[in-house]
């Protein structure tokens, strides 16, 4: 058995995190998930709030600032030099294609990975020419497919931030993940949203715990808490958006359920301003990276030029 070291409250296992109330909320599960399944004291694993660059620029939308790394670029720096020992992400903010370097070791058992409406009892129920915020470009594209008469802006901040925004009448209605809200205690704060209506980000309420591929004694470590049906539909949803060449920019949902042996895998893509939107699914044996690439190709296959466009690939 590969022995990992002994954390104790004179030498802990130091967990680097964001410092926004999700974040921490997150890292706090982490910690519990780690304390319990390895029989380690309350004090022998630590939270290290650490500021990311996403953080600090709170004013523009995040999609003209350069892409995810943004958020996971100075956690996996102070784990390249020593001053943490693995680190938390929502896995939606971390970028598909990575440094060999890091590895995310665990996923937490996935939370609901529906949106939720706050403002609102449905995108029906919203009044006509009502104003949403968000910044997510698929929401938007989702939300204007179905409601061409809404009117979308830009809303940043952190969750209890956006919330603020709505009860104050500076936007009707915003939409957020259900896991978020559930993390941070909110579970009675907006009206779900099925995901036949609007499909979830890839990777939306997942947790993740990376770790330097080389620590293989924290790998071990990590391997331990890993939640595998969460692993397996999350790098489904992941590899689906890498064969698409996606970003943050890019109006694109992914979401996969394990049945049985086999992963079920659906995915749409759209234009900006929601007209158009091509959709599939698939069945494939879990692990088989074949399956989320082929409906990549189905669905850039079908696309328009100007969809195309808004895709790497
Ligand atoms: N990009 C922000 C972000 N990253 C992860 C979550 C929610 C938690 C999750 O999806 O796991 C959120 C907020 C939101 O989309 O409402």
């Amino acid at each position: 058995m590969t022995a990992y070291p002994l954390f104790t409250a004179q030498k802990p296992l130091r967990i680097g995190t964001r410092r926004s109330p999700l974040a921490m909320a997150q890292a706090q599960m982490a910690a519990s998930a780690l304390r319990s399944r390895h029989a380690l004291a309350e004090a022998a694993v630590i939270l290290v709030p650490i500021l990311a660059s996403g953080d600090k620029i709170q004013d523009r939308p995040l999609a003209q600032l350069g892409g995810k790394a943004l958020w996971t670029k100075e956690l996996e720096r102070a784990l390249s030099g020593g001053d943490i020992d693995v680190a938390v992400h929502s896995m939606k903010d971390v970028e598909t294609v990575r440094p060999a370097d890091y590895r995310i070791g665990a996923m937490l058992p996935r939370a609901d990975v529906r949106d939720r409406m706050v403002g609102a009892p449905s995108i029906a129920a919203l009044p006509m020419g009502a104003h949403v915020g968000t910044s997510s470009p698929r929401r938007a594209a989702q939300l204007l497919a179905q409601r061409r008469d809404l009117k979308i802006s830009s809303i940043r901040g952190n969750v209890a931030t956006r919330l603020s925004k709505v009860e104050s009448g500076e936007f009707d209605a915003t939409l957020l993940a259900a896991a978020g809200l559930d993390r941070l205690s909110r579970p009675d704060t907006g009206h779900a949203i099925e995901v036949d209506q609007m499909l979830p980000a890839a990777s939306q309420g997942a947790v993740g715990i990376e770790a330097l591929a080389a620590r293989q004694d924290l790998q071990t470590m990590l391997s331990a808490v890993n939640h595998a049906p969460t692993f397996a539909c999350v790098m489904a949803e992941r590899a689906f958006l890498e064969a698409l060449g996606g970003n943050c920019h890019s109006p694109v949902a992914a979401l996969a359920v394990q049945q049985g042996a086999e992963i079920w895998l659906r995915g749409e893509i759209l234009s900006d301003d929601g007209n158009e939107k091509y959709a599939g699914d698939i069945r494939f044996v879990q692990g088989d990276v074949g399956g989320p690439h082929k409906l990549a190709e189905q669905l850039l296959r079908a696309a328009s030029d100007r969809v195309k466009a808004l895709f790497g690939a």
